[in-house]
Parts: structure tokens; sequence; C-alpha cells
């Protein structure tokens, strides 16, 4: 709930820099430099579409679309939020899913553009509140990290959730696709891959493995820490990104303990088996002296490195879930208009002149704080309580 104001929303009002944007049918264009972006569609079964109209080079683009698009809605409204993105907000949906940024100039998208040599735009979804710091687990197969994680989620299952990874490699038994693994063809990952839907992915055992970005966002959106079991390979690439995470790397007591663990574990062919201690032997090199890692833990008596972790997680001693304060949330109805005043997006929903003054509402969104992004989610907006406008608009006030 935010709290009173230092000033008054009239006064901002007047002095509104970008203008209000009314959402006109299913169609919003908002200028930005050069380029008008105009998004259509978002009714029934059409999902948002957009083009660029570039008034210097005097063309139409369509440009490349990354990032998962906004399921379909009632119509949309649109506003420049700064240089690099527009806001979205989507009409009769879940309150969940009403907040949309469109990403036209971030980093990413320049990052993008250049990649792959065309126009870029990025979808990101706008959630309330921030994520927790993920946590990345790697080592050797075999190490006990699987282990490791599963008593960490069963000691303590509101604090703690699994990325769930994608692999090329076949199911063992007992294992469920979309519980352990998404598992799937090599040819729709590669394609997946190409259309950024991975935060990283590695060959490793000789199968494809990979972290996509709405696997750790899942997470993150049910309040939770993610944890991702990932290779080597795979840690790198995560400490290259945006991600922000802690890294921890696991090492055996002894090679031939670990041979004795994977053996015992059974679920490997020898083949397999040879592989992957093969392979040990350079992570566990690359994992004791690269500069990935922020610490490493040997797994020799399990209930002992259990312990340790907890204490690099910070939960020794007696731990208290954290009590997530309870997100808003916005139920928007199709009468609406939106406004951008500094930092602070104000949405007037109702007709104050004409209107059923029960229904004259205003809901403040705070964005001085956004994070993450494109291609994942926008975190940081915080949504005050419903302003109500019965008893006039004089006197109104913004949280601070
Ligand atoms: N400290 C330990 N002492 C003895 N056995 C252990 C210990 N930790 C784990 N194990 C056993 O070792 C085997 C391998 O553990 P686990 O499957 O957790 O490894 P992993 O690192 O997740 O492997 P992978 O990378 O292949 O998924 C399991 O049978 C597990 O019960
Ligand atoms: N880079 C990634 N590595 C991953 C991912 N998911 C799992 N892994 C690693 O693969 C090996 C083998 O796993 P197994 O289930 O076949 O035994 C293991 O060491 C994991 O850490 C991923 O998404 N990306």
């Amino acid at each position: 709930m935010g709290k009173a104001s230092a000033f008054l929303i009239d006064d901002l009002l007047n002095g509104v820099q970008n203008g209000v944007l009314k959402s006109k049918g299913c169609e919003t264009a908002t200028t930005i430099r050069d380029r008008t972006y105009v998004i259509s569609g978002g009714d029934d079964a059409l999902a948002l579409e957009v083009q660029i109209f570039d008034k210097a080079a005097n063309k139409r683009i369509i440009p490349t679309v990354l990032g998962t698009k906004p399921m379909p809605g009632k119509g949309h409204s649109a506003i420049q939020l700064d240089e690099n993105k527009i806001l979205i907000l989507k009409k009769g949906s879940t309150s969940d899913d009403c907040i949309w940024f469109l990403e036209v100039d971030s980093t990413y998208v320049r990052e993008q553009k250049k990649k792959l040599d065309t126009e870029v735009v990025a979808w990101s979804k706008g959630m309330e509140g921030n994520a927790d710091m993920q946590i990345v687990i790697s080592g050797p197969s075999g190490v006990g990290k699987g282990t490791l994680i599963s008593m960490l989620k069963d000691e303590f299952p509101s604090m703690f959730g699994f990325s769930v990874s994608h692999t090329t490699r076949a199911p063992r038994i007992g294992e469920e696709d979309g519980v352990h693994y998404h598992f799937t063809d090599k040819n729709v990952m590669e394609q997946e891959i190409k259309d950024g839907k991975f935060l990283e992915f590695a060959s490793v055992h000789g199968n494809l493995y990979g972290t996509s970005i709405e696997a750790v966002e899942v997470v993150a959106d049910a309040g939770k820490r993610c944890i991702l079991d990932i290779d080597v390979q795979g840690a790198r690439s995560v400490r290259a990104s945006a991600l922000d995470a802690i890294f921890i790397f696991i090492c055996p007591p002894s090679m031939e303990e670990l041979e004795k663990r994977l053996r015992a574990r059974g679920t490997d062919a020898e083949e397999q088996v040879l592989k992957r201690l093969r392979n040990a032997k350079t992570e566990i090199q690359q994992g004791e002296k690269s500069d990935i890692f922020d610490h490493i833990l040997y797994n020799d008596k399990l209930e002992d490195c259990y312990k340790k972790l907890k204490e690099l997680l910070g939960l020794k001693g007696n731990v208290t879930t954290k009590q997530k304060s309870a997100s808003h949330g916005i139920d928007l109805p199709v009468d609406h208009s939106v406004s951008k005043i500094n930092d602070k997006i104000v949405i007037t929903c109702g007709t104050p002149e004409h209107g059923n003054e029960s229904k004259n509402f205003r809901i403040v969104l705070n964005v001085s704080a956004l994070k993450g992004g494109a291609p994942g989610r926008t975190r940081g907006i915080e949504v005050y309580d419903v302003i109500s406008f019965s008893d006039g608009l004089n006197g109104m006030k913004l949280p601070n």
C-alpha cells in the first residue's frame, strides 16, 4: 500500500510531458524519436503484433519479435516509458498478466539486432516486487548435486524451487517430462535456442542441456529462490548473463568415490559412466581454478556438506520463512486512460464527467526501480492501491 504523498496529482497532471495516450480500439501508436511503434491486435484470439514506421527512412518495418508475446486480451493501452521501452497495459486480462513492456532499444535489443542483423523488438512481462538471488549449483555427474538440492527443497519447500532444464537425452526410468526435465528433440531445442528462449545451454556428456528463461522466471514468479543444477559451461554462461546468482561448485572427496556413487546410482550404461568420469576430471579442474564460483563445497559426508550448503545460503539456525508482501495485481477495466508523471504511471479508470462515481478510480504504478527485462521478466514494479476520486480530484495525492 502506498504511503500518503508529498505532492498533488493535479499539479503533476498539468505538467505531464509525455501526454495522455488513450488506446484507440485495438491499435496504439507510440512515437519514440523518429520511430512510431504501432501495436495492434490483442483482442479475441489475436496476439499483439508490432510494426515500426521509420519517419527518417520513410519506411514501414516488420521487426523480429523476441520474448514471450502477451496472450490475447480485450485490447490494450500503450505509453512510452523511456527512450528504450513502451509500457503496455492489457485490458480485461488477469491481474497478474496485465503489465507488459515492449523493449525497442534496450541493451538486449541492441545486442540481438547486431547478432541477427535485423530490426528487433522484445517483449517482457512486468511483475510486482523483486526476485531473490538465484542459486547455481555445479559439479561433476554423480557428486550429489541432485541429492543436496532435494534436501533443500524438502526442508524449505516454500523457499526454494528448481529450474526444470531442457535436455535431448532420453528419460531414465522414473523421470517425468516437465518434472525432472523437459525432454525434447535436438532440432526443436536448437530452434528454440536460436529464438532466444534459453538463458544458457551446453553439450554435456554427448547431449544438449539448457535452462530456458521461462524455467527460472516461473520459480521467481512463485516468490521462490530458483536453484539451477547445471554443468560448468552453463555456469560460465550464467555468470556472464544478467542473472543475479550465487555460484557453488560441489567436489567429490576423490575420483574413486565419484565412480562408486555413479555406479551405485545405477542409472547410466557403462559407456556413459566412463564418459562422465573422463569429463569429471576437466570439470573439477575448471571448478576449482576458475573464477566462476563463489564457493567450493566437498561432498564427503552428505550431512556435513548439506549443513555447509545451508550456512552458505544463510539458513543457519532457526530459519523463519520470509513473508512475501502480498501482491496487489491489477484488474484493469476496459475503459481507462494512462498518463506518465515522472516515474509514476497513473491509470485513470471510468469516466469522471458522466459516469457512475463509484466506478471512478486511479491506480498508480511506481516504475522508478525496474530490474531485469527482456528476454525475462521486468521486475520491481510497485502497484499502489486504488485511489478513489468520488470525492473530487482536488487534493488527491500520489504516493511517494
Ligand atoms: N555424500 C554422499 N555420500 C554417499 N553417496 C552420496 C553422497 N551424496 C550423494 N550420494 C549418492 O550418489 C549418487 C549420485 O548423486 P546425485 O544423483 O545427487 O548426483 P548428481 O551430482 O546430481 O549427478 P548428475 O549430475 O548426474 O545429475 C546418488 O545415488 C546419491 O544417493
Ligand atoms: N549447462 C547445463 N547443464 C545441465 C542442465 N541440466 C543438467 N545439466 C547437467 O548435466 C549433467 C548431466 O545430467 P543428467 O541428468 O544427465 O545426469 C549434470 O551434471 C547437470 O548438472 C542445463 O540446463 N544446462
